[in-house]
């Protein structure tokens, strides 16, 4: 099978989810399977949940990379993965796995995995999600609360913390490694007909 890899990244609260949604929503399982390098995170089972809301997740050493290059290759090579599932709530992975299968179209996202030249050389389209800082604060202020079991006072420390030095450090400059930057992601109904039509047209080719 001839497979392509599209990379996602953008910051914290950019879009990136939704867009990488939309867009596989369009395909079929058997055409388009989604990986996301969060599910990727290291696990922490001998730390208490004090210490592990205190970790640094926004840095590329928080994730288990390694693992996540295996399971492309794999892919790639018309095997099935069971990719590992994150639980936010609890700052750590679950015991659950998905399933995933080999597909002509995978979709990676995460907010690191342009600063990782491993993830990036297996990447054919390399897409950011740009969205400014004061949107992404606000977006993740009111996700974090609703959906991640996070206080208002925690997400802003985190923030200040570890999330706005990371991005300044490794996301931001990892965009200029994209072919292609989205502002403001899900809701850019002409990027996401543009990556509609590209998988299509490697589905019709394949
Ligand atoms: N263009 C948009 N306009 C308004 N809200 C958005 C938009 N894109 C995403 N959101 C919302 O912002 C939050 C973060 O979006 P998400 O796609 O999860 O970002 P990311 O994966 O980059 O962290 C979600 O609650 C989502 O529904
Ligand atoms: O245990 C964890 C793991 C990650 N995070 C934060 O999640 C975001 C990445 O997810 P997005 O969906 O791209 O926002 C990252 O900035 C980490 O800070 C966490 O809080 N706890």
């Amino acid at each position: 099978m001839n497979t392509i890899l599209i990379g996602i990244a953008g910051g914290t609260g950019s879009g990136k989810t939704t867009l990488a949604d939309k867009l596989i929503d369009s395909f079929g399982d058997d055409e388009v399977s989604i990986l996301r390098h969060d599910n990727y995170y290291k696990r922490h089972d001998d730390m208490c949940y004090e210490e592990r809301s205190k970790l640094n997740y926004d840095h590329p050493d928080a994730f288990d990379t390694a693992l996540l290059c295996e399971h492309i290759c794999k892919l790639k090579a018309g095997e099935q993965i069971y990719m590992p599932v994150y639980d936010y709530s609890i700052h750590n992975r679950s015991e659950e796995t998905i399933l995933v299968k080999p597909a002509p179209v995978i979709v990676l996202e995460g907010i690191l995995i342009f600063a990782e030249p491993s993830l990036c050389d297996l990447m054919d389209i390399k897409v950011f999600v740009d969205t400014d800082a004061d949107v992404r604060i606000l977006r993740r202020i009111i996700r974090d609360v609703k959906e991640r079991g996070r206080s208002l006072d925690s997400v802003i420390t985190q923030y200040l913390t570890t999330v706005k030095p990371m991005h300044e450090q490794f996301v931001e400059p990892s965009k200029r490694r994209a072919d292609i930057i989205i502002p403001e992601g899900g809701e850019n109904i002409v990027a996401l007909d543009m990556l509609i039509e590209r998988v299509r047209k490697h589905l019709k080719n394949k």
